[in-house]
């Protein structure tokens, strides 16, 4: 499923139009059917619709006539401006919505406004969608404000009002909905935060262009679907050996970090790599071997606990001869640590760099210039912050334009986490649907490390093993999360959970 913004959705609007003959007027009808849809699901008696001036406020308009004509809900209108304000498609609803007697209220005062929301059930907001162009402010920022501050569920139309279409940020205020029905193809602002944080659930309705206009406004863009993951899953073959199913070493793991690595190689065995071997500095080698007995590992003398660059020679020999290496996970921060990467990113061999091997890549960046091979990046917005050199709040505003500029620049695999984690390379973005609140602990990265290394070294193709890897690390925690609190969950439950997450991807 491609994800849209703005532009590209007006077009399709137009092409649908100009090409193909169906009128705006029918692909709302097609809009409020979605929305009459998903207000039944309610089981209410009275609703208030708030309606802007646009094609969003027409949508408005236009369930407000099918509910009045469909279903004995009592419906009310808010309207931020008169009729004859509205476009031509939105004039036709408003004139059939006035000889229905449907309640409106034109531009009511705030007092009157409050009075309404508070006797009404559900609250749909059809203030603004796609064409939000500035800051709200005056009527409209009351009217949000009043929306939010009633308490009373909210239902958006294709985006919450006040949330840009493309940066997925608030301008000046927004509608908080508890669902949001978005129309032919989600937007990609209801992936970005904070506007992930207020479209609640998503529910995408096909309002009727027809799909080849859809796929000639190719986005680039696409959502990390159970429909996608299982084409992604890797062939494993009836006669498949240890060495066909691909062959891992991971490199990480430091005096008091033994933990990181350890969740890490696990991740990577239970995700179907043929073969794992991980390399850790000596004194954390006895934390490690008896609970990792089906890896094999490679230990390095240390330093203060840290590896020991000046004898990593068996180190670097068995990274000639694996099939993917990932480096990071719990190594600490030293200039051994940077050595380390150097070298291996000299190695023609797919590299996953995580947690410590960022640290060390963002003093270094000059070097993935030289890549030859793939390399897959996983920060988390902080580590983000460092290989850009941007403040939080920079990043924060503008993240996907930060993220394309890097993948613009530098030939990698980017697997930015968060909320809704992001995989790029040049041109191509994927937004995962899976992960919850459990993940949000210490080890949860290091699980996500481990599965990609495993796909990587399966599948080969970086951006499609990344993607699997995020997926599927998102699935074990949702589906573990049916019989384990947010809070109780750890890394441990979630490597649990990665069987059933294959198990479920692999239903078609
Ligand atoms: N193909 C489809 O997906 C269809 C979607 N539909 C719906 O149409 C909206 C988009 O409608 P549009 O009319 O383009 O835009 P809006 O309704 O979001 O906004 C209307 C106008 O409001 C003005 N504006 C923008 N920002 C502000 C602000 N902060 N304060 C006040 N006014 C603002 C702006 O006009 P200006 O001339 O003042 O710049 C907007 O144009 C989409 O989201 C769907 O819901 C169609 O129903 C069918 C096809
Ligand atoms: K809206």
């Amino acid at each position: 499923m491609q994800v849209m913004d703005g532009k590209r959705m007006r077009e399709a609007d137009a092409i649908a139009l100009e090409e193909y003959q169906i009128p705006t007027l029918l692909l709302m009808d097609r809009a409020a059917d979605a929305l009459m849809k998903e207000v039944l699901r309610w089981q209410v008696k009275r609703v208030c619709i708030l309606c802007g001036l646009g094609n969003n406020g027409s949508d408005g308009l236009a369930l407000a006539t099918q509910l009045q004509r469909f279903t004995d809900i009592s419906v009310s209108v808010v309207m931020l401006g008169e009729g004859n304000q509205m476009p031509a498609d939105g004039q036709v609803y408003y004139q059939i919505m006035r000889a229905l007697n449907i309640r409106s209220f034109i531009q009511p005062g705030l007092e009157d406004l409050r009075l309404l929301l508070h006797e009404s059930e559900l609250l749909v907001d059809c203030l603004f969608g796609t064409g939000l162009n500035r800051g709200i402010d005056g009527l409209f920022y009351d009217v949000i404000e009043s929306v939010n501050a009633s308490g009373k569920p909210v239902i958006s139309c294709d985006i919450p009002s006040g949330i840009h279409a493309d940066t997925g940020q608030v301008l000046g205020t927004a509608v908080k909905a508890k669902v949001t029905v978005t129309f032919q193809n989600p937007k990609l602002g209801l992936y970005l935060e904070p506007g992930s944080l207020y479209c609640g659930d998503i529910v995408i309705a096909d309002i009727g262009v027809p799909n080849v206009v859809m796929e000639r406004l190719k986005s680039g863009f696409e959502l990390l679907d159970q429909e996608l993951a299982h084409r992604l899953l890797p062939p494993r073959a009836r006669n498949a050996n240890k060495y066909t199913c691909g062959t891992a070493l991971i490199i990480g793991g430091s005096k008091g970090m033994s933990g990181a690595l350890q969740m890490c190689v696990k991740a990577c065995l239970y995700s179907g790599c043929g073969l794992t071997t991980y390399a850790a500095p000596a004194c954390i080698m006895n934390a490690l071997t008896s609970s990792l007995p089906q890896a094999m590992s490679i230990a390095v003398s240390d330093k203060q606990g840290h590896f020991d660059n000046e004898f990593c020679d068996e180190l670097f020999k068995a990274a000639q001869n694996v099939d993917v290496i990932a480096f990071g996970c719990g190594a600490g921060r030293s200039e051994d640590v940077e050595r380390i990467l150097e070298r291996l990113l000299l190695i023609d061999k797919p590299l996953i760099i995580d947690a410590d091997g960022l640290w060390a890549l963002s003093r270094r960046l000059p070097l993935l210039k030289k890549r030859r091979s793939a390399t897959i990046l996983t920060p988390h917005m902080g580590e983000m912050q460092r290989l850009c050199a941007v403040d939080k709040n920079a990043l924060q505003s503008d993240v996907l334009r930060y993220a394309f500029d890097f993948v613009n620049e530098y030939p990698v695999t980017l697997v930015l986490k968060g909320m809704r984690t992001l995989i790029l390379e040049k041109g191509r973005l994927r937004i995962n649907t899976t992960g919850n609140e459990g993940l949000a602990k210490g080890g949860s990265g290091d699980v996500l490390c481990g599965m990609i290394t495993a796909l990587m070294a399966q599948q080969k193709q970086a951006f499609d093993a990344a993607s699997l890897g995020v997926y599927l690390h998102g699935l074990a925690a949702d589906l573990q999360s049916q019989h384990t609190a947010f809070y109780a969950m750890t890394a441990n439950e979630l490597i649990q959970g990665i069987s059933d997450a294959f198990l479920a991807a692999m239903d078609e």
